[in-house]
């Protein structure tokens, strides 16, 4: 009797303490799976909207590219103008006006474009700006003016180029300056080669943070051309207007100052040789085409033409 009833207390005391620690059990791992589905739901949307805002530049440019890309369709012939007087400062137009002039023509190098040529004609690695898989800053376009010696471009600001929270890195702003500097120096070199130079002087002053993500407009020209420096002065801005694309409730199209996000003064020197390869690709020369897919008149490196 009494062996009996001692058991049934046992059994109750055993069965009292383990079914508060089973519940416990359970209960724990619900909320452990809970967490994990709700931590994961959450990084999912995270990252799914990072890779839907950041992997690539907006489909939708805004006005001031649109405009870019729109203006310079026209299909004149253009001489290559290398002999333009290496003189004093031009007298270029304003950057605005400059836009809606005839003759812009879109600056194409086969190894910004054509990775696998790059790789076969002996780069080592990506453009710092203009790798089309480029996440930091990547510059879309590029549009010269020889007459005016003259260049605008299209860039994006990606997010590897971030530095502060949400905002890029002031070397971002610099590279793109020298990128630049370099390019149009190379335009108008009396080589009419493409990398037919070197940046030696690049002086920024940083005037306003650049948000990643933005797409903002570099315009500039040669100031002067001396013995073989060539003096750069560009400028980094939001190409005015209604930045968005959208137009004021009147359904006028605004027309602010560009904000102004940095300035160049920059120096090249023309016909320095960097890259020591003597081959097809390093005899380059520059040419004006029709590209045969727009119809646009393009001025493009004769490496198109190599295999
Ligand atoms: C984001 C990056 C992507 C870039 C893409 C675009 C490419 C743009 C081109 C580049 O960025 S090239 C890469 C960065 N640049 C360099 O690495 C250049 C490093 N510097 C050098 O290697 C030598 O300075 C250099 C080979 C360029 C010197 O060339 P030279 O030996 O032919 O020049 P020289 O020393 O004879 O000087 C010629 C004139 O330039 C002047 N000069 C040279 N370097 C200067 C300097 N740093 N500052 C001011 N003036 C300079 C020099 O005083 C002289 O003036 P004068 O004719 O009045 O006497």
């Amino acid at each position: 009797m009494t062996t009996t009833s001692n058991r049934n207390i046992s059994t109750s005391t055993v069965r009292s303490s383990f079914l508060p620690f089973l519940a416990g059990i359970a209960f724990g791992i619900a909320s452990s799976i809970l967490y994990t589905r709700v931590i994961c739901s959450r990084n999912q949307k995270s990252s799914s909207s990072s890779s839907s805002l950041w992997l690539q530049p907006p489909s939708t440019l805004p006005r001031f590219a649109q405009e870019i890309l729109s203006n310079h369709h026209h299909t004149n012939t253009e001489k290559i103008s290398n002999d333009d007087s290496n003189g004093e400062s031009t007298n270029a137009s304003s950057p605005n006006t400059a836009l809606s002039s005839e003759n812009w023509t879109e600056v194409r190098l086969r190894e910004w474009e054509d990775l696998n040529w790059r790789d076969a004609n002996g780069w080592q690695g990506r453009d710092l700006c203009h790798n089309p898989q480029g996440l930091g800053v990547r510059i879309l376009h590029y549009y010269y003016k020889a007459s005016s010696k003259e260049m605008v471009g299209v860039v994006w600001f990606g997010p590897h180029a971030e530095s502060h929270r949400g905002l890029c890195h002031g070397g971002a702003m610099t590279s793109l300056m020298d990128d630049f500097c370099g390019h149009l120096a190379f335009l108008h070199s009396t080589s009419g080669q493409p990398w037919s130079g070197a940046t030696v002087q690049v002086n920024v002053s940083l005037k306003k943070p650049v948000k990643v993500g933005s797409i903002l407009r570099i315009i500039g020209r040669i100031d002067k051309h001396e013995g073989r420096k060539i003096y750069v002065h560009a400028t980094l801005d939001d190409g005015g207007g209604d930045n968005n694309g959208g137009s004021s409730i009147d359904g006028e199209e605004q027309n602010k100052d560009p904000l102004v996000y940095a300035t160049l003064e920059g120096l090249s020197i023309d016909g320095v040789k960097m890259s020591q390869h003597e081959d097809p690709v390093s005899k380059r020369t520059w040419e004006v085409e029709v590209c045969e897919h727009s119809g646009r008149l393009q001025r493009r490196d004769s490496g198109w033409k190599l295999l």
